[in-house]
C-alpha cells in the first residue's frame, strides 16, 4: 500500500461518517444556497501568455505525512487574512483530518474571513465531496489524477464545472498530464512531491511543464523553500505556485508571499 492509498482509505471512512450525517439531497440544497463561486481560473491569471505576474496559492497546512507537525494554526482565519494581504490569489485549505489535521470547520472560518477564491484541498474520491465543497463556499476543488480512473476524472471534472467551480487537476508524470488534458482540465498542477513515496524532486516541474498545452493554467506544487525556488518554477512556465510549509513555518507569511510574487515577476520579465 502506498502513502496515497493509506490516506485515501482513511478519507473513505471519514466520508461515510459525513454521508450518514448529511445526506446528499441536503447537501445539494445547501450548495444551491451558497454564494456564487469566484473565478479561480481568472484569479490565477487565466493562462495569459503575456502574463507579467506569478500568482501564489497559499496553503493552510498544520501537519503532513512527510513532515509531521508543521504549525499549530490556532486561528486559520487570521492566517488567511495575512495571506490575502500579501497578495495571494487563492487560499488552499486542507480539510483532511487524519494526516493533515485539517477540517471543514477550518474551511468555513477562512471562507468567512477572506474574499479571494478558496481551494477545498481534500483527496476527492466521490462526487459527494464536490457537492460538499460547493455547499461550504469553495471555488476550486482538488482532483488528483493518480487517485482516479479516467471515468471518475471526467465525471468529477464535469460536475465541478457544472457547479461553477474550477478544479486543480494534480499530476506527477507525463502520462498523468496527458490524462488531465484529455479530460478537459483547465488548471493543471505538477506536484513535485510523489504522493506514493513522499519524495520531493523539484526538477520534474521543468521536465514536465512544457507538456501542458497553452490555455491551461500551470501550477507548480510543493517544495518552495525560498524565492529561488519560485524563480525556478516561474522560469520553467509556472503561472502559479502552491506553497504550504514555507508559509506556515515562516515568521511573516504576508511578506513571504509578496517576496515570492516579486521573484516570480522578475523571472518572467527576464524571459521577455
Ligand atoms: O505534504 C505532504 O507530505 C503530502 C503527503 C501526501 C499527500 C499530499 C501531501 N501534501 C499535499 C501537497 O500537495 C502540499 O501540501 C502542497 O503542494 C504544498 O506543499 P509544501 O509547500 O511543500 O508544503
Amino acid at each position: 500500500m502506498t502513502v496515497l492509498d493509506e490516506i485515501i482509505a482513511g478519507v473513505r471512512e471519514d466520508l461515510q461518517a459525513r454521508q450518514a450525517q448529511v445526506p446528499l439531497a441536503e447537501l445539494k440544497q445547501l450548495a444551491a444556497q451558497a454564494p456564487a463561486p469566484r473565478d479561480a481560473h481568472a484569479a490565477l491569471g487565466g493562462a495569459d501568455p503575456a502574463r507579467a505576474q506569478l500568482e501564489v496559492i497559499a496553503e493552510v497546512k498544520r501537519k503532513s505525512p512527510s513532515k509531521g507537525a508543521l504549525a499549530d494554526i490556532a486561528d486559520p482565519a487570521e492566517l488567511a487574512v495575512r495571506y490575502e494581504r500579501g497578495g495571494a490569489a487563492v487560499i488552499s485549505v486542507l480539510t483532511e483530518q487524519r494526516r493533515f489535521n485539517g477540517s471543514l470547520a477550518d474551511f468555513d472560518a477562512v471562507r468567512a474571513a477572506v474574499g479571494i477564491p478558496l481551494l477545498r484541498k481534500d483527496f476527492t474520491v466521490d462526487e459527494y465531496q464536490i457537492w460538499e465543497a460547493r455547499a461550504h463556499g469553495a471555488d476550486l476543488v482538488l482532483l488528483i489524477v493518480a487517485a482516479l480512473d479516467d471515468v471518475q476524472l471526467r465525471s468529477f471534472l464535469a460536475l465541478t464545472h457544472e457547479l461553477g467551480m474550477n478544479a486543480l487537476v494534480e499530476t506527477h508524470t507525463s502520462e498523468e498530464i496527458d490524462r488531465a488534458v484529455a479530460a478537459g482540465a483547465r488548471i493543471i498542477g505538477v506536484n513535485v512531491r510523489n504522493l506514493k513515496t513522499l519524495d520531493v524532486d523539484r526538477s520534474i516541474f521543468a521536465a514536465l511543464a512544457g507538456r501542458i498545452p497553452a490555455g491551461a493554467v500551470v501550477v507548480a506544487e510543493s517544495g518552495v523553500r525560498d524565492a529561488a525556488d519560485v524563480e525556478h518554477y516561474a522560469a520553467h512556465g509556472a503561472h502559479a505556485v502552491l506553497v504550504g510549509e514555507a508559509l506556515v513555518k515562516g515568521s511573516d507569511p504576508t511578506e513571504a508571499i509578496a517576496t515570492f510574487r516579486a521573484a516570480g515577476a522578475a523571472a518572467i520579465a527576464a524571459q521577455a
